[in-house]
């Protein structure tokens, strides 16, 4: 078992609307380095709330009311995000945890070129780097997703949607970071291209070890791409567990509900299954 990446206790979450939606209710979880654990849970449990609570990106009317999320830094060191300032914050959330968020394709800028918005993030965080050494990372980066570097002159709408959604993933991983939080990446796109997808970002998670915290309501989607699940119902983690078993021995009558309401699961069972070890 791997050493842990992330440590989340006890976080709630309220909107501060009439009435107060208790949207996160004292979840606490691991998440280790270079898994991808699987946020589960149908519309409205709480699966958004929560990642966006991890890296503070929440806005009135939500409130964090308690809990915490410690990042383990891989030398060593902890840092609690709710202790880090508006500066801190915005640096180490690139390069420590990044976020490919639902729909996140449609937040490029469109009238500003591809390259131009990758180098940004380099010249924000790596102002060191030199010109050239940018232009070249952003070209591998773009390579490694499947994107071909000629690509970097275009502007957005002159890509299709998985690849502008690929440019994202490409962007969420430029400064190494150890924790990708992907919010429903490929829902927008067709099932094809969201495999492939998934595929390259499986290949990705192999050869660069960072985690991944992927939610998606799909839930057989979550089965094969998953080491770990989380199920969550209502706000609260309802059970957690390796993806095959929660599969095989689900324990949770709403886990066992959420796998049953899925035909394709009832199907051939583990044809889409990765096998467990
Ligand atoms: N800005 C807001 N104001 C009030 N309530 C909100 C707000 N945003 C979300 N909620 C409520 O908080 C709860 C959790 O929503 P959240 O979006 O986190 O769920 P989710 O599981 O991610 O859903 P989905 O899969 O549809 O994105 C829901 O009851 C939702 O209605």
């Amino acid at each position: 078992m791997s050493e842990p990446v992330l440590t989340i206790e006890n976080l709630s979450v309220d909107y501060l609307v009439d009435p107060v939606v208790h949207a996160v209710r004292d979840v606490s979880l691991t998440l280790r380095r270079g898994e991808v654990l699987g946020l589960a849970g149908e519309s409205g449990c709480g699966k958004s709330t929560l990642a966006y609570a991890i890296v503070r990106l929440l806005k009135p009317p939500a409130m964090i009311t308690s809990g915490r999320a410690v990042f383990h830094a891989r030398g060593g060191g902890d840092i609690d995000w709710g202790d880090l300032g508006p500066e801190d914050l915005r640096a180490a959330r690139w390069d420590k945890i990044s976020m490919v968020f639902q729909g996140a394709m449609n937040s490029l800028n469109p009238v500003i070129s591809i390259r131009d918005q990758f180098e940004d993030i380099f010249t924000t965080h790596r102002p060191a780097m030199s010109r050239r050494d940018r232009r070249l990372r952003c070209g591998d980066l773009l390579e490694s997703v499947g994107v071909d570097r000629g690509r970097l002159t275009s502007y957005p709408h002159e890509l299709s949607g998985g690849m502008r959604q690929r440019v994202m993933i490409a962007m969420a991983m430029a400064l190494e970071p150890q924790i990708m939080i992907m919010d429903e990446p490929t829902t927008a796109l067709d099932v094809v291209v969201q495999r492939e997808i998934l595929r390259e970002l499986t290949r990705l998670r192999d050869e660069h070890g960072f985690a991944v915290v992927f939610i998606t309501h799909d839930l057989p989607l979550l089965l094969e791409i998953s080491d770990r699940i989380a199920v969550m119902r209502d706000g609260a983690i309802a059970e957690l567990g390796d993806a095959y078993q929660l599969y095989t021995q689900p324990r949770h009558d709403y886990t066992k509900q959420l796998l049953a309401s899925f035909p394709s699961l009832t199907g051939d069972r583990g044809s889409f299954l990765r096998e467990s070890a």
